[in-house]
């Protein structure tokens, strides 16, 4: 009887597991998933994933366009239950509890992990009313409590010195960058654990885009950032950890400064140097 091997991509996967599982040494894990695999219908975009992120640093996700990364992450906010035909097994815990489990609030998940996307979606409102919005929908009601609030995700995000003598203009009148720090502040002034960012700097210019970064190194001090980047330099630069995607397999989740220098696997050096993707 001939043993079957088990398939390279399979081995991967394991050590990809492992390395993840004991990495993190002097970090506590924030997210975890176990053999997390996703379907749209009858394509599967996640296998078996199994990750530990570290709280209060900063996870960059890469890997080639489609490898699911973008899908990983709308898993940590389940906001592929507004996705039709998706089929989740495997387990996704932040801090020790299942997140899929029926009992949990998803609005209240929401305000523990915020998320920003690639083009900034500020409401056509004014810039104060785009982060006092939702505070106000939470039954936010005095005056100074939400000026304070609005200062403080202003000044969070990098944002205040650059907007404190127009609050009441239109959001829409910032500049792209401007634009996406507001989403920033917006997303920071309900307190979230967790910030999820797919791409937040992709559709910005050079100067806007080290604004963001500089932004994300300082918010990791509160917050456990997991971004998507296609950007090896931007990964490189602001990530405490990159977990390395091809496929939707996890090939590769280690310290940015190992995956960058001295990657254990083939495909993650051919995609780091440019290879490949
Ligand atoms: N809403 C959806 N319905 C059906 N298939 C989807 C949906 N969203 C993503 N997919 C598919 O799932 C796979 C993973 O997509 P995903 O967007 O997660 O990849 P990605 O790595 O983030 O890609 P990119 O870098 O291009 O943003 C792809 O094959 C994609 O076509």
């Amino acid at each position: 009887m001939t043993e079957t091997k088990p398939s390279r991509l399979a081995v991967n996967q394991t050590l990809a597991a492992q390395t993840t599982a004991s990495m993190h040494a002097g970090t506590s894990t924030l997210i975890e998933t176990e053999k997390l695999s996703l379907s749209y219908g009858q394509s599967k975009a996640l296998k078996e994933i199994s990750i530990k992120i570290p709280e209060k640093l900063v996870t960059a996700f890469i890997g080639p366009s489609g490898c699911g990364k973008s899908t990983l992450l709308r898993c940590f906010n389940r906001m592929n239950d507004l996705i039709d035909n998706v089929r989740i097994e495997g387990n996704i815990k932040i801090a020790g509890h299942n997140i899929m489990s029926r009992e949990v609030d998803v609005i209240e998940l929401r305000k523990r992990v915020g998320m920003v996307f690639q083009k900034s979606n500020p409401f056509p409102k004014s810039i104060y009313e785009n982060i006092a919005y939702a505070l106000k929908l939470q039954g936010l009601r005095s005056r100074s409590e939400l000026e304070g609030i609005v200062e403080n995700s202003l000044r969070g995000a990098a944002l205040w010195d650059e907007v404190k003598d127009r609050l009441h203009a239109s959001a829409l009148g910032l500049s792209g960058g401007q634009q996406q720090r507001l989403c920033i502040a917006r997303a920071i002034s309900i307190k979230p654990e967790i910030i999820l960012m797919d791409e937040p700097a992709s559709a910005l210019d050079p100067i806007a885009t080290a604004k963001i970064e500089e932004l994300i190194l300082d918010l990791k001090k509160e917050f456990t950032i997991v971004i998507v980047t296609h950007n090896m330099q931007q990964a490189a630069r602001i990530s405490d950890y990159t977990a390395f995607f091809y496929i939707g397999t996890l090939v590769e989740h280690d310290r940015t400064s190992k995956i960058f220098t001295n990657p254990t696997q083939k495909q993650t050096e051919d995609y780091v140097t440019g290879r490949f993707g």
